[in-house]
């Protein structure tokens, strides 16, 4: 069943065309990877499919109903969306970060319900931030602040999560987590779909990989049908070596630029 469906979405920029013709379709139970190059057209396509610019074809919807049609707030408590720049302007504790989650519920920092303080306590729990709640952003190392904005987008608790790097900032620990946290809400039964510039990440954790190249989706299906060398070198320029463990997994070792 797909929670999250965008379809022909097409967006361009003065003479370039960003986002070409971009359909995609997020199931209820999957972890779905958006992998590319950089300047690929990644966060603009996340940017379309959520509402946030405005396509110049094309549209998408959430449960049935097109996103442009949804009330912010609403919008909000359908899909969360961890965006690439996380701007931080107050030194604010943690826990108050994380409960602006809860903002699409009427919860604020000083004003939330039992429901949100428990949204927020599982948040900070999933995100390994317990003990922190109380710390000023600010004093937060890049990896800590990553976690403090994750867990402000788990929060709200909704069906479908859209993030944008989540893990860029990550020691290999927390990014197996963080991975490993996304696959148990799949679990769950949301549908999340996260740009992941590790690609060997991807093939571990995601259900499902959509490729973008030069503003497209050049490949959408598993780590075992789309990872091959000649698909890394079209879209990434390198060289890499794919193999298949006896178990079904999916090994690469990126040699070189191609
Ligand atoms: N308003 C704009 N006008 C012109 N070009 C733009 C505009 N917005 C984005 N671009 C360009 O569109 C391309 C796609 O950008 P986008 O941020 O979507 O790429 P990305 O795949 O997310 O890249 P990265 O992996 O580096 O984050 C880039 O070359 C960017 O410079």
């Amino acid at each position: 069943m797909s929670l999250f469906v965008a379809q022909n979405l097409s967006y361009t920029a003065g003479e370039s065309a960003l986002v070409s013709n971009a359909s995609f379709a997020l199931e209820k139970g999957t972890l779905t990877a958006l992998v590319g190059p950089n300047g690929a057209g990644k966060s603009t396509l996340l940017r379309l499919a959520l509402g946030l610019l405005k396509p110049d074809a094309g549209h998408a919807e959430i449960s049935g109903d097109k996103v442009s049609d949804l009330a912010p707030a609403e919008r909000a408590r359908q899909i969360a969306y961890l965006p690439q720049e996380r701007p931080l302007a107050w030194p604010q504790p943690v826990r108050d970060i994380v409960a602006l989650g809860r903002f699409s519920y009427g919860g604020a920092p000083l004003h939330l319900s039992q429901e949100d303080e428990d949204a927020v306590a599982r948040a900070i729990t999933a995100c390994d931030l317990e003990g922190f709640e109380e710390r000023a952003a600010d004093t937060l190392s890049g990896g800590e602040i990553a976690r403090v904005h994750l867990a402000r987008a788990l929060a709200g608790e909704t069906p479908v999560l859209i993030a944008d790097e989540p893990i860029a900032a990550l020691d290999p620990r927390h990014a197996h987590e963080v991975l490993q946290l996304f696959k148990r809400l799949a679990n769950e039964g949301r549908a999340l779909l996260s740009v992941v510039h590790d690609l060997s990440l991807a093939a571990r954790y995601a259900d499902r990989l959509i490729w973008m190249k030069e503003g497209q989706i050049v490949a959408d299906g598993t780590a075992r049908d789309t990872i091959t060398p000649d698909r890394l070198r079209d879209v990434f320029g390198v060289e890499a070596r794919v193999d298949l463990t006896a178990d079904g997994r999916v090994l690469l070792e990126i040699l070189g630029p191609a």
